[in-house]
């Protein structure tokens, strides 16, 4: 609650000073990780020093991790990144498809909490790194009236360096605020029926399109080093389970579905299965040379899904003897996962509206 002692020092950019602010409101701020604004060598390097830079991301000592990443991590990955950012670019609206996808989740929650709540909810998104920044739209909704915000990272699951680090910045960001808004965060919704059926759905609806059926469906997940599951980072078992769950819904058995990691960095151990390995040995050990391939640790489709899945994964499987290769699309801003992040919504407002 806010203290009255404070109400007489109220900065200018206060809510209620706000010539256009009517009402209170409650605002929604979806969050994503970040995308660099464009892909040539700046704005990739911009983009990569801010992620890289990032503790939650890469724990190692400053002292030991800043020189090799200023002199020779950004000096040649925003190249090699920038390239396969090229490769997927949206051209005609000048945006990475995070960007692209992100805009449309939000314009279609926006439009499901009017037709609930009318005007007393504002929805709006943020990118963890780059643009459009935490700080830009935690002060945007302040500005409109928001007195509560409810901060939305968009992974359904948590790890320190997604969850966890989206929601220091918004806490860190608020620091500077001296309006304060109350806030609340949302859990992990890895688990929640409607986006299990949501991502069974988008399986099911893939393979109805298919001549033959897939031997198996790989579900890969963005990896973590290995040390950040085994110093307690829960995310690795939350994702075992979300193929448990869908593995359940779709009345699949046990050698119909894997759980596999990909995109890993760096010289470390990462969770295993890799991805890129497995589709190979998958093809050439077991005989599985019609697959499909689905990411349900991302939101919407980004540079590791459609350039790192549907090319270097799909060309690690074909180099290896595999013939079919199905990448079933993100949920996006399909209806059914619009409807589970609506939901999901809905239960961390209960009691902020009427
Ligand atoms: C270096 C360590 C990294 C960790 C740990 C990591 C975890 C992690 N990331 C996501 C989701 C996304 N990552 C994306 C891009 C991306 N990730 C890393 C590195 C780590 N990620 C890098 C260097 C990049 C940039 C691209 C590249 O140079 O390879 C994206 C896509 C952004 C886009 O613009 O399309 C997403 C989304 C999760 C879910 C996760 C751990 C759980
Ligand atoms: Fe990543
Ligand atoms: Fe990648």
């Amino acid at each position: 609650m806010l203290d009255a002692t404070k109400t007489a020092q109220r900065p200018t950019h206060a809510p209620s000073d706000h010539p256009k602010v009517a009402a209170e409101k409650v605002g929604v701020l979806l969050a994503n990780l970040g995308t660099p604004d464009h892909y040539t060598y700046w704005p990739m390097r911009r983009y990569l020093n801010e992620f890289l830079s990032d503790r939650r991301v890469i724990d190692y000592s400053p002292w030991l991790w800043q020189p090799l990443l200023q002199l020779i991590i950004l000096t040649k990955r925003p190249f090699s990144s920038g390239e396969a950012y090229k490769s997927i670019w949206n051209e005609e609206q000048g945006e990475s498809p995070l960007m692209t996808i992100t805009k449309d989740q939000t314009a279609k929650i926006t439009k499901a909490m009017q037709d609930r709540y009318g005007d007393q909810v504002m929805v709006d998104f943020c990118m963890r790194y780059g643009n459009p920044s935490t700080k830009s739209k935690v002060r945007k909704m302040i500005d409109a009236g928001c007195r509560k915000i409810l901060f939305f990272p968009l992974y359904p699951h948590y790890a320190g360096a997604t969850s966890a680090t989206a929601n220091d910045q918004f806490f860190r960001v608020l620091m500077d605020e001296k309006w304060q808004p109350s806030v609340r965060t949302v859990d992990p919704y890895y688990q929640h029926p409607l986006y299990i059926e949501a991502l069974a759905q988008s399986v099911e609806r893939a393979y109805a399109k298919l001549e033959t059926r897939p031997d198996i469906l790989v579900c890969s997940y963005h990896g973590v080093p290995k040390r950040y599951l085994l110093e307690g980072d829960p995310y690795h078992c939350q994702c075992q389970k979300t193929t448990r769950l869908l593995k359940e819904r779709l009345g699949w058995g046990d050698t119909e579905i894997a759980t596999t990691f990909q995109s890993k960095f760096g010289p470390e151990e990462w969770l295993k299965p890799y991805t890129v390995e497995e589709v190979a040995r998958l093809a050439e050990e077991d005989g599985k040379k019609n697959i499909a391939v689905c990411a349900p640790a991302f939101s919407a489709d980004c540079i590791e899904t459609l350039e790192e899945i549907n090319e270097e994964i799909k060309e690690s499987f074909e180099e290896a003897g595999g013939e079919h290769f199905t990448y079933i699309p993100c949920l996006n801003d399909d209806d059914a996962h619009i409807k589970a992040l609506s939901a999901v919504i809905e239960e961390n407002l209960n009691g902020w509206l009427d």
